[in-house]
C-alpha cells in the first residue's frame, strides 16, 4: 500500500465530526472529481506495510481512525483487509471514506468499522462511475451515505437516488449532505433539505473553518 499522509486532527465530516481522529490518507484515486480538495494525494506517497501503518497509528495514542485518500479501497485488497483486521484486534473505531465507485462488499468489516460512501453528483463529473449495487450492501445504522452538492441539479439527483433505492432514514439509512466548498452557499442547501423535510445530516467541513481552507494535514 502507498501512504500519502498520516496525522491527528478532529474529524471534520460525517456523524463523528468534532471527535479526535487519526487520518490515514492513501495515495492514488481512480476518479477525478471537479471539486477535489486533495489532488496532492493522487501521486505523492511511499510504499508502507499494514504493520508500519499500525506503528504510526499507535504512536499517536488515539483510538479513532479514518481511512481516506485518494481512494482507500484501490489499495491492494489483501493489505487493506490486513490493516482492517489489525485495527479491529487493537480496538480501534474505524471509518472508511470511499468514492462510491468501488465494490464495498469485497471487504470484511469488523464491529466498530463502517463505510462512508460518497455518491458522486453530476457536477463532480463522476456520477456515471458509481457502483450502484453498493447501495444494496450498505448496513443501515452503521454506514453513511454522503452527498457533496454543488448546485440544485445535484440536489435533485440526490433526492431521486434516495427515493429510487429506498435509502429511507426511517429504515436506519444515515444520509449526509454538504456543499462543495465555496461553490454554493451553505444556506441554500440547508433550505432545500428543510423544505423537503429530508431527515439528513447537513454538514460543513469543520477543518476548513478551524484552519485555513488549503492547509494540509488537518
Ligand atoms: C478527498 S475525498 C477522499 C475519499 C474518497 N476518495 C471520496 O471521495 O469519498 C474525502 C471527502 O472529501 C470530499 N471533498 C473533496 N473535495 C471537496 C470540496 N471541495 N468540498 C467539499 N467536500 C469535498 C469528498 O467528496 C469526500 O467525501
Ligand atoms: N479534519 C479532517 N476531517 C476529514 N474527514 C474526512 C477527510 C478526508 O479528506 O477524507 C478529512 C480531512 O481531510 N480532514
Ligand atoms: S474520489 Fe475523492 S479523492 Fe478522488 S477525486 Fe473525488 S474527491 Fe478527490
Ligand atoms: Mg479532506
Amino acid at each position: 500500500m502507498r501512504l500519502n499522509e498520516l496525522f491527528l486532527s478532529i474529524q471534520g465530516e460525517t456523524s463523528s465530526a468534532g471527535l479526535p481522529t487519526i487520518f490515514v490518507r492513501f495515495t492514488g484515486c481512480n476518479l477525478r472529481c471537479t471539486y477535489c480538495d486533495t489532488t496532492y494525494s493522487y501521486y505523492e506517497g511511499d510504499a508502507i506495510t499494514p504493520e508500519d501503518v499500525m506503528e504510526r497509528i499507535r504512536s499517536l495514542a488515539c483510538k479513532r481512525v479514518c481511512l481516506t485518500g485518494g481512494e482507500p479501497l484501490i489499495q491492494p485488497r489483501a493489505e487493506m483487509q490486513a490493516l482492517l483486521d489489525l485495527l479491529a484486534t487493537e480496538g480501534y473505531e474505524v471509518s472508511i471514506e470511499t468514492d462510491g465507485s468501488i465494490d464495498i462488499s469485497k471487504f470484511n468489516l469488523h464491529p466498530r468499522q463502517r463505510f462512508i460512501v460518497d455518491m458522486k453528483v453530476p457536477s463532480s463529473g463522476m456520477s456515471d462511475k458509481m457502483h450502484l449495487p453498493n447501495l444494496q450492501h450498505l448496513v443501515p445504522e452503521r454506514d453513511e451515505v454522503k452527498f457533496v452538492v454543488g448546485d440544485r441539479a445535484d440536489y435533485e439527483w440526490c433526492t431521486a437516488l434516495i427515493d429510487q433505492h429506498g435509502l429511507d432514514p426511517q429504515k436506519g439509512y444515515q444520509l449526509l449532505f454538504s456543499p462543495v466548498f465555496g461553490e454554493i452557499e451553505p444556506v441554500e442547501l440547508v433550505n432545500w433539505v428543510l423544505e423537503d423535510r429530508l431527515d439528513a445530516r447537513f454538514q460543513l467541513q469543520l477543518h476548513k473553518i478551524v484552519w485555513d481552507k488549503d492547509k494540509r494535514g488537518v
